[in-house]
């Protein structure tokens, strides 16, 4: 086929393409706010699906001037707003997969990522401040009035005539357990299909505003996107320089009206300890109507205790990996039954189901027995980036009809299923360490250590050692103005109610627990205090 340097190639609107689900709203109710954000001046501004419709093919016009091809990755790197999000439209509407990240992502880890992705394109916002991006990759800025070109992509051969559901929305890039960035290709059929199968929880209307707290590398922040948008609902990205300020963070909140707030566990951390008196009281005013948390396990003590300032809110836990986008969105009753010691992560999204395998590989059926949890979901990935072997070790045949040709997602994540089939997390499977020959629960572990007076929260995990048993210890916070309890109290505390082998050897007193990028507890950073 001769070369279509012509024009670029383009999704017809009657298929499954990010920019068209994404700004169906705009067509139906254009004058309705899209996006409401803070400005430079510290003011707030809307931005309705009509203005942001009109930023988005502003963009298309400068990105289709480059000739870059369908497929051609464009790295997208700003903080959640109007702009970004017009920006990652625009590349969906030509095909051209988006790369997100952000600027508090440090150079050498952007790099990494350029070196695998090799991308075409690199966009920032005009008052980005990052340098030093390869010769090799284009340079542009994005703005309410489109791209303005630093440095020409290199020139590229057109082919492709048509932009299909199979072609990748986005790539983003998990630091993985193993450390070596892994790219996740997410098809537009994929994402599309997660979004819609979320739409049968029926979290929001157009009527809602939806405060997104995650940096744009964390698909968490794409799911916001998708939910606000795909329900011609309005967006309320929530600036970094907020988030940690608590009273600054919940000001933010109800000037915008927000009546959701998405963010992993640990947003709520600094709230709960500096601002509760405020946060109770929009409590009371009833503005807040649902919290949505992922990412990892909310600590219990802390949800009731938001749960408590928030006595009218629903609570939702959405669990699952960026390779399916996610799995699960459960309802969680508020208040938590006292009994209740592990949070369900319910049953898959409409369209998807969620299946526990175990050791054998065969299905786990009885309540109670751990299996590892497989996701059957046509919101599965496309698979890693230029890295077919970590595909193959996740992405593996439906085990209940191997010779279908169906393949599922192998999440390395345990679960026990409860009387109905409702699933409850168990850790990761990799994290799953013998000690003298007995499974840990680090959950059980962290539950019971943060039952002990003054803590406010426990991360326990365990640690290899050179010779012998790997060692089990546990960090813990407290609260500001209590007195710090000493080890030997929390291990002998430990003791009187846990298995041996499930007794901390060292428990360390932190200030806060660190944190990655993601706002996830950084695992990493606290086992390098026991190895300092
Ligand atoms: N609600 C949870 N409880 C407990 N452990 C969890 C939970 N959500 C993830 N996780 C853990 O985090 C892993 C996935 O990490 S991830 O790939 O960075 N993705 C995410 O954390 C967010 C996920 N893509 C998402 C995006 C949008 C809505 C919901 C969920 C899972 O395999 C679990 O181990």
């Amino acid at each position: 086929m001769s070369p279509n340097g012509a024009r670029p190639a383009r999704a017809h609107a009657s298929v499954d393409n990010l920019r068209t689900y994404l700004l169906a709203a705009a067509r139906r109710a254009p004058d309705r706010p899209a996006v409401i954000q803070a400005t430079a001046d510290g003011g707030l501004e809307t931005v309705t699906y009509g203005e942001l419709e009109r930023r988005v093919d502003a963009c298309v016009e400068g990105l289709g001037a480059l000739g870059l091809e369908v497929g051609d990755r464009v790295i997208l790197e700003s903080d959640t707003n109007a702009d970004a999000v017009a920006t990652l439209l625009a590349c969906a509407t030509l095909g051209l997969p988006f790369v997100p990240t952000s600027p508090e992502v440090p150079d050498e880890r952007l790099l990494t990522i350029i070196d695998s992705a090799e991308p075409a394109l690199y966009l920032q916002s005009a008052h980005g401040k990052r340098t030093g991006i390869p010769e090799s990759v284009g340079t542009a800025r994005f703005g309410p009035g489109g791209l303005t070109v630093e440095r020409q992509p290199q020139p590229r051969v057109r082919r492709r005539r048509v932009v299909t559901p199979l072609d990748t929305a986005y790539i983003t890039f998990t630091s993985g357990t193993t450390g070596r960035p892994k790219g996740v290709v997410m098809s537009h059929r994929g994402v599309i299909a997660f979004l819609r199968g979320a739409e049968a929880a029926e979290l929001i209307t157009h009527e809602d505003r939806v405060a997104g707290t995650s940096p744009l590398q964390f698909d968490f922040a794409l799911f916001d996107i998708g939910l606000a948008l795909g329900h011609g609902a309005t967006l309320v990205p929530v600036p970094r320089d907020r988030l940690n300020w608590p009273r600054r963070f919940l000001s933010y909140l109800r000037d915008t009206g927000a009546t959701q707030v998405d963010s992993v566990p640990s947003v709520w951390r600094p709230v709960l300890q500096h601002e509760p008196g405020m946060l109770a009281e929009m409590g009371q005013e009833g503005t807040l109507r649902r919290i949505a948390f992922s990412g990892e396990n909310f600590p219990l003590e802390e949800l009731r205790r938001l749960q408590e300032l928030l006595p009218k809110a629903h609570f939702t836990n959405g669990y699952g990996a960026t390779e399916t986008m996610a799995a699960s969105i459960t309802e969680v009753p508020n208040p938590l039954p006292a009994e209740t010691e592990r949070l369900s992560i319910g049953y898959a999204v409409a369209g998807a189901e969620m299946l526990l395998v175990g050791p054998d590989g065969g299905p786990v059926d009885e309540p109670g027995v751990l299996g590892e949890i497989y996701l059957r979901s046509p919101s599965l990935f496309s698979g890693y980036w230029n890295d077919p072997e970590a595909t193959r070790a996740v992405v593996v045949p439906d085990p209940l009809n191997p010779r279908s040709g169906q393949l599922v997602f192998k999440t390395g994540d345990l679960a026990s299923m409860g009387e109905e089939g409702e699933l409850y997390f168990h850790g990761r499977a990799d994290s799953q360490v013998q000690i003298r020959g007995n499974r840990v629960e680090l959950g059980e572990v962290e539950r019971r250590i943060g039952q002990f007076d003054g803590i406010t929260g426990a991360v326990a995990m365990i640690l290899p050692r050179p010779e012998g048993d790997p060692v089990l210890h546990a960090f813990v916070t407290c609260a500001p103005d209590g007195p710090a309890p000493d080890a030997k109290s929390v291990v002998a505390f430990c003791r009187a109610a846990l298995p041996a082998y499930m007794v901390p050897q060292g428990v360390r007193v932190v200030d806060v627990f660190p944190l990655t990028v993601n706002g996830k507890v950084d695992r990493a950073a606290l086992a390098a205090h026991v190895a300092s």
